[in-house]
């Protein structure tokens, strides 16, 4: 792993770290807060997944979660969104291939080699941060935005002893049923039951639970009612008895304005859950 940058904020150490991803085939770049702590301290870790056209820079830049997160001490994870390189398949469009990997292992040509985000975010870069960051890996919480709020609820409803808290910025809930969610289609091809594990909603429908979610919607987002459509989520938490805190933010967009707006509310949600 190299360190590409450091630097000290709110008494502790924000990084950004590339290495070479075998789930992938490329080098990834992710960043990672560490709030100050006592030598041989081992903190609670809450991964945070970003959305459309995003790489770790965006929320690193604008997410403005590290006074919270240096208040609550909490590290802060934050991957790319795709695999990304001359050499890796992407298309000239904003919600597809290069910074839309919709956090799935693609089983289809061409995107098969490299797409593979979900064993990236579930198992090599938590080996990686496990074995190089003073995380405590009993105490993971996981949350994001849009695509990344997608990925968040997948994650966590699928590995729900891992992450003891989970958590959503204007998430993608039921990517089977909106436009943006096609991409599962071009990733997974014709497989309907692999489709049906990376939509939060079908995931709920088929058994998968947590006691709780929190999760946060612009009113004024305008992905809400064609892309993001979290009705369906309430829907679904309501028949499967999941508590879940939707909190509709009246005049608040899709951009990080509104992530930033929240973002210590989740990061002491988080910890509050975390221990
Ligand atoms: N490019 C799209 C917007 C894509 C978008 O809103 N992406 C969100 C996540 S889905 C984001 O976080 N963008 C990066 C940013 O705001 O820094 C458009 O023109 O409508």
């Amino acid at each position: 792993m190299e360190t590409v940058s450091t630097a000290k904020s709110h008494g502790g150490v924000q990084g950004v770290y590339r290495h070479a991803s075998a789930a992938t085939g490329t080098d990834m770049t992710f960043s990672v807060f560490v709030p100050e702590h006592a030598a041989g301290e081992r903190l609670p870790v809450l991964w945070y997944l970003s959305g459309l056209t995003c790489t770790h820079a965006n929320v690193t830049d604008k997410g403005e979660f590290r006074a919270a997160c240096a208040e609550h001490r909490v590290i802060f994870v934050a991957p790319d969104t795709s695999p990304r390189g001359d050499g890796v398949p992407d298309e000239d469009r904003w919600d597809f291939a290069q910074s839309a990997g919709f956090y799935v292992d693609a089983t289809e040509a061409p995107w098969s080699a490299n797409y593979r985000m979900w064993s990236y975010v579930t198992e090599e870069l938590p080996a990686l941060v496990a074995s190089a960051f003073p995380v405590d890996m009993a105490r993971q919480g996981i949350t994001g935005h849009s695509m990344g709020g997608h990925g968040a609820l997948t994650v966590g409803l699928t590995h729900p002893d891992r992450f003891r808290s989970v958590s959503a910025f204007a998430p993608i809930v039921a990517p089977t049923q909106v436009p943006w969610g096609r991409a599962l289609d071009r990733y997974l091809g014709d497989d309907v039951a692999a489709k049906r594990r990376h939509d939060a909603v079908a995931l709920i429908e088929d058994g998968a639970r947590v006691r709780e979610l929190l999760v946060d919607q612009g009113e004024a987002d305008n992905f809400l009612v064609e892309q993001l459509r979290p009705e369906l989520l309430a829907r679904a938490c309501a028949d499967a008895g999941i508590a879940l805190e939707l909190r509709m933010q009246q005049g608040y967009d899709h951009s990080y304005l509104f992530v930033s707006t929240f973002m210590a509310d989740h990061v002491a949600w988080h910890a509050a859950r975390l221990g």
